[in-house]
């Protein structure tokens, strides 16, 4: 297809997705939720901070690339690497001394929801979805005023045995403190003098310096966890994160064992009432490789049916799983890079048990289906393109307001740097013997193992801010993935 017919059959995707939306019962959204303090650089601030640390420290940090926040300087070694590549990248800080230090030293220009299951809840919401339940562990008075106040957005709170569903503001514990992260957003084309170096920033993108206060557990009160059932019999699906979290070991003595073991056990409590509730992941960068392996394999393997990542996280997944090899190929910048992604998101779908696995990358997505999907590859490209135009909503307004606020994202162009890239990879499939040239065009690939979709997307030249598109995608095409299913059984 050309760009023309891609935005005719842009169109048919959001109006199925449109038609369809209000069949799905409900979706429940867990763990993470948090403020996000959003600071653009501009020219000249990268320059100031490093004027108040030791250069010679910084250029060691960018040697010895920190996975943790504990100083200014390691701080700025790696939004230095982030800014030089145009990279996302998130790091975790376990004190508040780099928060202090930013507050002193930058001034944000914004706060607003962060974390997935928060920037999720709240789009599902807006959406207009019938029924969001959101879970947060620690859901404090200041965090509920960042969550819609909208009836079909609520929080359980247990209250002598009973489970209600109440707005935020009223579920949450006067006791509880907010999670602060702070989100450096840069821009292609800043530059940024450093030594004897400039470095150009070649993409619009962000840090995310992530705050892990000891309290900070991905868990559930025993109360809500047994209530867990009651909640998973009125949703069709689950949209769980926050899992990066999870720690090695706890002070008190707990291991991540014990958080792996309660996540599957939450998991289990959901499809107990609920066998074919749906259940999604949306993976993140996570520094620590331990505990990367242990969630792919351990959560995500046997219990997910799909799971949500942009190319970096794909690399990050790869590599812990033994694929070093592919996983260098996905992020070197080589002319193969997209067909390594392909081959990875595949490996990834087998080796994970998963029904579909959807990867967003600038300019395009893939995403790989098992043949037991309940759902035909049409449905599924109507979900691709629903959430990238769901996603240049959000780019170019910076927020999703309405279902109607969607629309606008129709009318951003899809970007002809996509079409390259899927190009390159439909002529290896062709190569290959792997799919026809009229299938590829589609978007469509029928394989004897599994299914593959493959689209070009809408990319917004100025967004407003990137972090938090990712989540967008990933929540808005799983919730037309369930619209698909719902109107498959209704038919
Ligand atoms: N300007 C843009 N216009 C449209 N989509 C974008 C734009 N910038 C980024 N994206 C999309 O957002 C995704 C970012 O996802 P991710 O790295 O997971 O971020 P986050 O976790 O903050 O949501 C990219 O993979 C890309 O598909
Ligand atoms: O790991 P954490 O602290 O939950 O942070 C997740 C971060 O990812 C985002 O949800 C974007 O995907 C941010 O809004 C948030 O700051
Ligand atoms: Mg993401």
């Amino acid at each position: 297809m050309d760009i023309s017919e891609w935005d005719k059959r842009y169109i048919e995707g959001y109006e199925s997705v449109a038609r369809n939306i209000p069949c799905v019962n409900g979706i429940f959204v867990a763990y993470n939720s948090n403020v996000d303090a959003i600071k653009h650089i501009g020219p000249g601030d990268v320059e100031n901070l490093l004027r108040k640390v030791d250069a010679d420290i910084v250029q060691q940090r960018i040697y010895s690339y920190p996975r943790q926040i504990d100083s200014p300087a390691d701080f700025l070694a790696r939004l230095l690497i982030a800014m030089k590549d145009g990279k996302a990248a998130e790091i975790p800080t376990y004190s508040t001394d780099i928060h202090e230090w930013l507050t002193d030293n930058l001034v944000f220009d914004e706060a607003r929801m962060g974390g997935q299951a928060g920037i999720i809840s709240n789009l599902l919401a807006n959406m207009d979805l019938n029924n969001v339940i959101a879970y947060i562990p620690w859901l404090s008075p200041e965090q509920a005023d960042y969550f819609v106040s909208s009836p079909n957005l609520l929080h359980p709170f247990v209250r002598e045995g009973r489970m209600e569903l109440l707005p935020p503001a009223e579920a949450c514990n006067p006791d509880y403190k907010a999670k602060v992260n702070w989100i450096i957003e840069f821009n292609k084309g800043l530059s940024v003098k450093y030594a004897e170096d400039r470095i150009i920033v070649p993409r619009n993108n962000r840090l995310i310096i992530s705050s892990r206060p000891p309290w900070v557990r991905i868990d559930m009160s025993d109360e809500v966890y047994e209530h867990l059932p009651e909640m998973g019999k009125t949703v069709d699906g689950a949209i769980l994160s926050g899992y990066q979290m999870i720690k090695e070991e706890y002070e008190d003595g707990k291991t991540y064992r014990d958080y792996i073991a309660r996540a599957v056990g939450a998991i289990g409590q959901l499809k107990k009432a609920n066998p074919d509730i749906c259940i999604h992941v949306e993976f993140t960068s996570i520094q620590n490789k331990f505990i990367r392996s242990a969630i792919l394999n351990d959560i995500v393997r046997n219990h997910v049916h799909s799971l949500g990542l942009d190319t970096v996280e794909v690399a990050n997944a790869l590599n812990v799983l033994g694929y070093e090899e592919l996983a260098y190929s996905v992020i070197k910048k080589e002319e193969d890079a997209i067909v390594a992604l392909y081959e990875g998101a595949v490996r990834l779908l087998h080796e994970l048990k998963l029904q579909r696995i959807h990867v967003h990358s600038l300019g395009f997505y893939i995403c790989v289906v098992s043949k037991d999907c309940p759902i035909d590859v049409e449905q599924h490209l109507d979900s691709l393109l629903f959430a990238s135009t769901t996603a240049a909503a959000r780019a170019l307004q910076g927020g999703i307001n309405s279902f109607e606020d969607i629309k606008a994202g129709l009318d951003v162009p899809i970007s002809t740097q996509g079409m390259d890239q899927i190009d390159k990879l439909g002529a290896y499939l062709i190569r290959q013997g792997k799919c026809n040239l009229e299938d590829f065009e589609k978007g469509c690939i029928c394989t004897r193992n599994h299914d593959v979709l493959i689209i070009p997307t809408r990319v917004v030249d100025h967004p407003v801010d990137t972090v938090g598109i990712g989540d967008t995608i990933s929540a808005s095409a799983f919730a037309a993935v369930l619209a698909g299913m719902c109107s498959t059984r209704e038919d």
